[in-house]
C-alpha cells in the first residue's frame, strides 16, 4: 500500500513555524502581519476560500482585512484598492482571489500588487527571481507541493519529475521548483504525446491538469511519489458531489506516497500563504523590501 500523504498535517507544521514568526515579531514590538484578501464577485468555491483564509489569519494571529467587491467592480477601481494597499504599512500581504470576473485584465491586476507584499507569489518579478534562484516570494500551492514530496524524500536531486500541466500558477511553478531542487523535469500538456509512457518514467508524478481521475494506475511506477493538484467537483444528486483529484487514487496503491483530495495538497496552499505572509513582514520589520527570501 502507498503512504497517505497528510497534507493536513505538514501544513500544521508550517503553521507552527508561522506562529513563531509571528510572536518573535510581536515580542519585538511590531503589529502582527498583515493580510490583505481581495475578493471580487461571487465565485461559491472563492468565497470558501477567502473565508478559511481569514480564519487561518485569526488562528495564528496575523491581523486580516478582508475586501470583498461587487461582480461589476471596475479593473479601475480594483487597481485604486490594490495602489492604497501597497501603501498602508499594516499591510504585508496582499492576496487578490483569482478568477477574476472576465472584464477585469487578471494580469495588469497581479502586476499592480506591490511584489514585496506579492505573497501568492503571482508577480513577474517574484516569478523571474525564483526562476533565476535570486530569492523571491514563491508561490503557494507550488512551494506546498515541494514540501509535501520532500516530506517523503529530503534529497531528491537527479530524479526525474514529470508535471502535468503548464498553468502559471501551479504547472510552470511547480516545475522551475523542482529544477531547482535538481530533479530532471518534463513538462506535459494537452498536446503531448504518449502522455501515459511519459509518466510511467517518473520518479515524482505531479498532477495538476484539472481532469477528474485522467491519472490512472499503469502511468505510475512502482515507488514513485504522486501529488494530485487537482480538485474536480462531481455532481452529485440532493447536492451530494464530490470531490475527486486528477489521480485515479485507488488504481495508484503501488506508488510510494499519494496524496489524497480531500487533505492533501489543498490545505499546503493556505499555510504556505500565512507563511509567506509572516516572512514579509520579518523582511519589512527589518528594514529590507519584503518577503524576499524562503527558507523552508
Ligand atoms: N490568489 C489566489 N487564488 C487562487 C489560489 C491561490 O493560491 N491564490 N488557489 C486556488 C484556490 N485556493 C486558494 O485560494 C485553494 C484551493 C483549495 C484549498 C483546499 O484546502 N482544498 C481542500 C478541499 C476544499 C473543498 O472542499 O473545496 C483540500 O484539497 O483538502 C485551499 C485553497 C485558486 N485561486
Amino acid at each position: 500500500m502507498a503512504e497517505i500523504i497528510d497534507g493536513r498535517a505538514v501544513a500544521r507544521e508550517l503553521d507552527q513555524q508561522t506562529q513563531e514568526i509571528v510572536q518573535s515579531l510581536v515580542a519585538e514590538g511590531h503589529a502582527p502581519p498583515g493580510l490583505a484578501v481581495v475578493l471580487v464577485g461571487n465565485d461559491p468555491a472563492s468565497e470558501i476560500y477567502v473565508g478559511h483564509k481569514t480564519k487561518a489569519c485569526e488562528r495564528l494571529g496575523l491581523a486580516s482585512f478582508e475586501h470583498r467587491l461587487a461582480e461589476t467592480t471596475s479593473e479601475g477601481a480594483l487597481l485604486a484598492l490594490i495602489g492604497e494597499l501597497n501603501d498602508r504599512d499594516e499591510v504585508d500581504g496582499i492576496l487578490v482571489q483569482v478568477p477574476l470576473p472576465d472584464h477585469i485584465d487578471e494580469a495588469r491586476v497581479l502586476e499592480a500588487i506591490d511584489p514585496a507584499k506579492d505573497v501568492d507569489g503571482f508577480h513577474p518579478v517574484n516569478v523571474g527571481r525564483v526562476s533565476a534562484g535570486t530569492g523571491g516570494i514563491r508561490p503557494c500551492t507550488p512551494a506546498g507541493v515541494v514540501m509535501l514530496i520532500k516530506s517523503v524524500e529530503r534529497d531528491i536531486a537527479g530524479l526525474d519529475a514529470v508535471v502535468i500541466g503548464r498553468s502559471n500558477i501551479v504547472g510552470k511553478p511547480v516545475a522551475t521548483l523542482l529544477l531547482a531542487e535538481g530533479c530532471t523535469v518534463t513538462v506535459t500538456h494537452s498536446k503531448t504525446r504518449d502522455l501515459a509512457a511519459k509518466c510511467a518514467r517518473a520518479d515524482i508524478l505531479v498532477a495538476a491538469v484539472g481532469k477528474p481521475e485522467l491519472v490512472r494506475g499503469d502511468w505510475v511506477k512502482p515507488g514513485a511519489i504522486v501529488i494530485d493538484v487537482g480538485i474536480n467537483r462531481t455532481q452529485g444528486g440532493e447536492g451530494k458531489g464530490r470531490l475527486l483529484g486528477d489521480v485515479a487514487f485507488d488504481e495508484v496503491q503501488h506508488a510510494r506516497a499519494v496524496t489524497p483530495v480531500p487533505g492533501g495538497v489543498g490545505p499546503m496552499t493556505i499555510a504556505m500563504l500565512l507563511h509567506n505572509t509572516a516572512q514579509a513582514a520579518r523582511t519589512f520589520a527589518s528594514g529590507g523590501e519584503g518577503g524576499m527570501t524562503q527558507d523552508q
